[in-house]
């Protein structure tokens, strides 16, 4: 196993208007954080040596043109672009939104290459980064096609995780993607990260239900009994622990959630509204599923406050430590399941 500070941890940039550069800079402004990690941030020297400024930062950058450059113990930064770029703190900006995408572009390709480690992505802005080669609506589905595996939207704290059916859809068409085959798969994401992410041995997982009550023996709505319940069913004879669907609206209030090492929710907002609730400030937002680890923190460009100094970066620190921990209990499943305790032979 390799030691903490030999991970690698690529960070794009995100919206440059908004709060990303504050929160990677009050991040790493910290020196400890090198005994643990290499940072690789994807942006140019010029456009972090412009918010050092702004930031009155004591931060040290080591500009790098090549992956090849990378220096352990250094804040590396590549330059992904050369020119300089004109930022104003909080303004919608697509062109500013188009380096939000090369930077998450530029960190992806050195993730598939193995240059980084892991991936903590800062904040995007989902109408500026739309563009005619980028239509998006968010890092979950582009780290989708271009990584392997079936991504899913997991939020996770050390002691809540929470992950989603659907993530950046409309509503209106939330409840026709949920289908027999998409719980089934959701459900395994959830259950295989659980034991290889995150070294739970025998997971149990909640589904909360897709109708308000569930459903309520179908007054309001059918599909709860009709497709979650015999979904769930076929998995419990499987012997997976799974269990619901619960009535979402007062699973979290009663602190049912406490009896489970995840919850699995229909909708963005369902799963969101909540996990925000309990973990805003230190939640993580963690695309589990496939083959390359990526975190961000379980917020946005937060523009009515880019620039102030006022971002609180603690939701980021998380997402790094929670990449790198993701990493070390990745590795060491592969390690051990490649070579298992033999069992000891009975004699008889
Ligand atoms: N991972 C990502 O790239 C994410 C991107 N977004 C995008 O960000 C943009 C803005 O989204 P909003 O819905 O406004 O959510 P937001 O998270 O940017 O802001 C919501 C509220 O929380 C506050 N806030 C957020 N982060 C904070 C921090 N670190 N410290 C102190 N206060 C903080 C903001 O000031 C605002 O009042 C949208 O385009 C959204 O899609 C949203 C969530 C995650
Ligand atoms: N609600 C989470 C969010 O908007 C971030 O999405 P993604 O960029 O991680 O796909």
């Amino acid at each position: 196993m390799e030691k903490d500070k030999n991970i690698r941890v690529g960070i794009s940039i995100g919206d440059l208007n908004g709060i990303g550069s504050e929160i990677i800079l009050k991040t790493f402004e910290d020196s400890r954080m090198l005994e643990f990690c290499t940072p690789v941030i994807f942006a140019s020297i010029k456009t972090m040596s412009f918010f050092k400024k702004h930031f009155n930062s004591s931060i040290n950058f080591h500009g790098i043109n090549h992956l090849n450059q990378i220096v352990d113990g250094k804040i590396n930064v590549l330059n992904v672009w050369k020119e300089n770029v004109s930022i104003n703190f909080g303004e919608e900006d697509v062109e500013i939104g188009a380096y939000s995408v090369k930077s998450l572009e530029t960190a992806t390709a050195a993730l598939i290459s193995e240059d980084i480690d892991v991936l903590v992505t800062a904040p995007i802005h989902k109408h500026n980064i739309q563009s005619e080669s980028f239509k998006f609506p968010g890092h979950t589905n582009y780290l989708a096609e271009k990584l392997g595996g079936k991504s899913l939207m997991f939020m996770v704290t050390e002691t809540l995780k929470v992950g989603l059916l659907t993530d950046h859809v409309p509503l209106k068409d939330a409840s026709a993607q949920i289908t027999a085959a998409l719980i089934s798969e959701k459900i395994d994401t959830v259950y295989t990260s659980l034991i290889e992410d995150f070294a739970i041995e025998r997971p149990k997982i909640a589904i909360l239900g897709i109708n308000p009550h569930a459903g309520d023996n179908g007054v309001i709505g059918t599909e709860d009994d009709s497709i979650l319940k015999p979904e769930l069913e076929k998995l419990r004879n499987k012997g997976k622990l799974v269990y619901g669907p619960y009535a979402a609206d007062s699973f979290f209030g009663s602190k049912n959630y406490k009896n489970f090492d995840a919850i699995i929710a229909a909708y963005h907002d369902q799963g969101l509204i909540p996990f925000k609730t309990i973990s805003f400030g230190h939640g993580v937002n963690f695309t589990a599923g496939l083959n390359k680890i990526r975190t961000s923190p379980d917020h946005g460009t937060a523009f009515e406050i880019a620039g102030k100094g006022e971002a609180d970066h603690g939701s980021f620190k998380a997402a790094v430590f929670m990449a790198m921990d993701i990493f070390k209990t990745r590795t060491n499943y592969k390690i051990y399941s490649k070579n298992p305790l033999k069992k000891r032979q009975k004699k008889i």
